[in-house]
């Protein structure tokens, strides 16, 4: 709702009242109206302030109203009614105005922002445009490239850039409800003509052709199929070429598009998905709001190598004192010159000073003792990671919270060799680590509530976004993986090519493709994961035997890459060939096919034409397959964890909304019907036998990806 309230005489003050973050509600809008219509009617009053209450002016339109019947006066005329006033209207922007809350905003007559305030049209980022006007509003009010630029990337900016800009008439440091109020009563009864945006001519570069085209290409380029950015351009192009009232009829158009898109609707989803991993749960009953962090001041990291240089910048940026320990002095001495280097190019990029005080390095484990947390970062050996452990465990004074980055192994076996076996946790990092938002925590079944939650809040604070998981092999996103990478290689065994995988890969969304992403991490890194499961054998035998180990379809192909050096990028030569190790422009390789052609001729395997389908409905069902078991399991609390590890670790691409939203997308039966059709072709690939959850899914009538966890509560009752 809205309440009006007269101020100082004059004013006719509107406030929002929606919390958390005042959005537009139809009961908001429903207040703004007939707060207007009373401010308008009452002579005694001659302007009027729109501000939010609790410091947040709006954050836009409420996207939970999306889904369904829309109710209440709309946006539009609303906003309109707003900028035709008689009366001035001032907007007081204190916390936020994003999206339709800007929209609102650029209706008014005036714009006096809080310094501290940041204001933006994240309406891209959702599958939409400013489709409440903003997008020829803005335009006309701050010219064609930079409305491009905030309505392309839907990037917040601070109150000083929008000052600059023109998009905010004053900023304050003071009350900015008092400062706009004083503003309204000197601007009362002032002409307003000049002051309605939706009347300003499109302020366009000479060369606006050739802007829109490059940033057109730009978008292109950058969406991987998403089409609300193409929209957005479309939009503000009409601004540019047409009177107001038809770039708003363009306008209505485009946002009628996107609205029915299933790409917005997945957008939707991974907002609140995001938003739902921060109320993580345990198994045993902890959760998020339960359960009390401690404060880390001091944390160590053990191991300088790429991970532990990028989680060493990652924790010196958010303001930590960190230990950074690295056994040998050479060793240590590269990692302090790389991590300065690191952290002097991000304090550049962010304007701020680098944060090269905050780190100790040191080459003795003791130097750690007195930290509140420690994350192992050693090369993902298991014996080397026990022996850090016992270290750190008799090392760290008590009460220290002991977490590994290993990529997979098992939590518990370390946690076994600690006096504290619950104050032990995995912190999965992304590479790299500074850069990648993503965490995984990872708690064993000795884990502490306390652990799990100070290891989510440090995550927090240095600005990931952090998913609790279970102690498995791989976690949640690795143990995902393994199907997708396996049934990439037996595609190429079956007769397609690294190219053709890739781009069937890249075309679906997939920043890159399956091998051009194990080229860019480097192949010798599974090769040596295999050689200790005992799968990666050197010389095997040739035939059936070669192809089959475990009991179960194995692809050898890997392995004799990496036997040949060929670990990818950094050796030049990998599934594609480079001009030089370290490239990263990957080129095919004539090698590689007649690598292929022999190796399925010693096989006696004939290569076949596979199309498209197959490629996605493999790679990508078998994914979803293991990511069933994984809910099955308890591994991930629910679909959402799923997926906002596959878009923020994996690169999945977000309008997608991430693998398990995808497969609703699919249609569950038809993703059941594809895994029972290709797991009756390839019976020795049990990755690809339908779990049982998914079946029970499919017998439940597929019900939406919201009400999953009660399924999966009934069937892990009945286990
Ligand atoms: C023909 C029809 C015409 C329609 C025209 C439509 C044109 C306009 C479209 C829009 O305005 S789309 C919405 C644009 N706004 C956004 O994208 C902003 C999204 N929100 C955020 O970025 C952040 O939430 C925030 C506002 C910066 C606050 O961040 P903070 O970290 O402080 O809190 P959060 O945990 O993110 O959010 C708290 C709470 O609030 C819920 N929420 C936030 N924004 C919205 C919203 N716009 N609508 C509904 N709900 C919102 C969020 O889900 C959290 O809820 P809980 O998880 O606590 O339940």
């Amino acid at each position: 709702m809205a309440q009006y309230t007269r101020v100082s005489g004059s004013v006719g003050l509107i406030t929002l009242q929606s919390p958390p973050v005042n959005a537009l509600s139809a009961a908001v809008r429903q207040g703004i109206v007939d707060s207007m219509q009373r401010a308008l009617s009452e002579p005694e009053v001659k302007s009027v302030v729109i501000c939010g209450q609790n410091g947040i002016f709006s954050g836009g339109a409420d996207i939970k109203e999306f889904g369904g019947q829309m109710s209440g006066p709309p946006l539009i005329p609303m906003i309109h009614a707003i900028e035709a006033a008689s009366k001035p209207v001032v907007a007081a922007i204190e916390g936020i105005a994003l999206g339709g809350g800007l929209e609102l905003a650029l209706g008014c007559h005036y714009r006096i922002a809080h310094s501290k305030a940041r204001v933006g049209l994240p309406e891209v980022t959702l599958g939409l445009l400013p489709g409440a006007g903003g997008s020829q509003r803005l335009p006309r009010l701050i010219g064609v490239p930079a409305a491009l630029d905030l309505i392309t990337t839907g990037r917040y900016v601070t109150a000083a850039e929008a000052l600059k800009f023109g998009l905010v008439d004053q900023i304050t440091d003071h009350n900015t409800v008092n400062v706009a109020v004083k503003f309204a009563q000197r601007v009362a009864g002032q002409p307003l003509d000049a002051r309605r945006i939706s009347t300003y001519p499109c302020l366009c570069p000479p060369d606006v052709d050739v802007l829109f085209e490059e940033v057109m290409q730009r978008v292109r380029r950058t969406a991987r199929g998403a089409i609300a950015p193409i929209a957005c351009v479309q939009a503000v192009r009409a601004a540019a070429t047409l009177p107001y009232n038809q770039g708003m009829e363009r306008e209505r158009e485009l946002m009628a598009t996107l609205f029915t898109s299933g790409q917005t609707r997945a957008l939707q989803y991974f907002f609140f998905a995001q938003r739902a991993v921060g109320r993580w749960s345990m198994p045993s009953g902890a959760r998020w709001d339960t359960s009390k962090p401690r404060p880390v001041h001091k944390a160590a990291v053990i191991g300088l190598g790429t991970m532990g240089r990028g989680i060493t910048v990652a924790l010196a940026q958010a303001g930590f004192s960190v230990v950074a320990v690295e056994t040998q002095e050479k060793q240590l001495m590269e990692a302090k010159q790389a991590i300065s280097g690191m952290l002097e190019r991000g304090a550049k990029r962010r304007g701020v000073a680098p944060a090269l005080d905050k780190i100790n390095y040191g080459c003795n484990i003791q130097s750690v003792a007195d930290v509140d947390l420690v994350i192992e970062a050693v090369f993902e050996d298991m014996a080397l990671k026990k022996k850090v452990f016992q270290q750190l465990s008799a090392v760290c004074k008590p009460g220290t919270f002991l977490c590994s980055n290993t990529s997979g192994l098992d939590i518990d076996q370390l946690a076994c060799q600690t006096r504290n076996p619950e104050l032990v946790v995995g912190m999965h990092f992304f590479a790299p680590a500074h850069v990648m938002k993503l965490l995984e925590v990872v708690y064993g079944p000795k884990s502490s509530p306390l652990a799990v939650a100070t290891a989510m809040q440090l995550g927090k604070k240095i600005g990931k976004v952090s998913v609790a998981v279970g102690n498995c092999r791989g976690f949640v996103g690795n143990r995902m993986l393994k199907p997708y990478l396996e049934q990439a290689l037996f595609l190429l065994e079956e007769g397609a090519t690294p190219e053709f995988v890739d781009q069937v890969l890249e075309e679906f969304g997939f920043a890159m493709g399956v091998f051009r992403m194990s080229d860019l991490s480097g192949l010798d890194v599974g090769w040596k994961v295999r050689m200790a499961d005992g799968l990666a054998v050197p010389n095997p035998t040739t035939g059936q035997a070669t192809r089959l180990r475990q009991g179960r379809r194995y692809s050898p192909l890997g392995d004799l890459l990496c036997e040949q050096g060929r670990f990818g990028q950094k050796t030049g030569r990998g599934w594609y060939q480079y001009n030089k190790p370290g490239s990263q422009v990957a080129k095919p390789d004539p090698w590689l096919h007649s690598f292929l052609d022999e190796y399925r001729a010693r096989h006696t395997l004939v290569a076949r034409r596979i199309d498209h389908q197959e490629v996605l409905e493999r790679c990508l069902y078998s994914m979803i397959n293991e990511g069933f078991r994984i809910l099955e399991d308890g591994i991930a609390a629910g679909p959402e964890d799923i997926d906002v590890i596959y878009v923020f670790g994996y690169s999945w691409p977000r309008h997608r909304g991430g693998p398990m939203f995808y497969a609703t997308t699919v249609g569950l039966n038809k993703v059941l019907e594809r895994l029972e059709h290709y797991h009756q072709a390839h019976p020795d690939v049990p990755s690809l036998q339908p779990c049982d959850l998914l079946r029970k899914l499919v017998g439940s009538g597929s019900p939406p990806i919201q009400k999953w966890r009660e399924v999966i509560k009934k069937v892990r009752s009945q286990l």
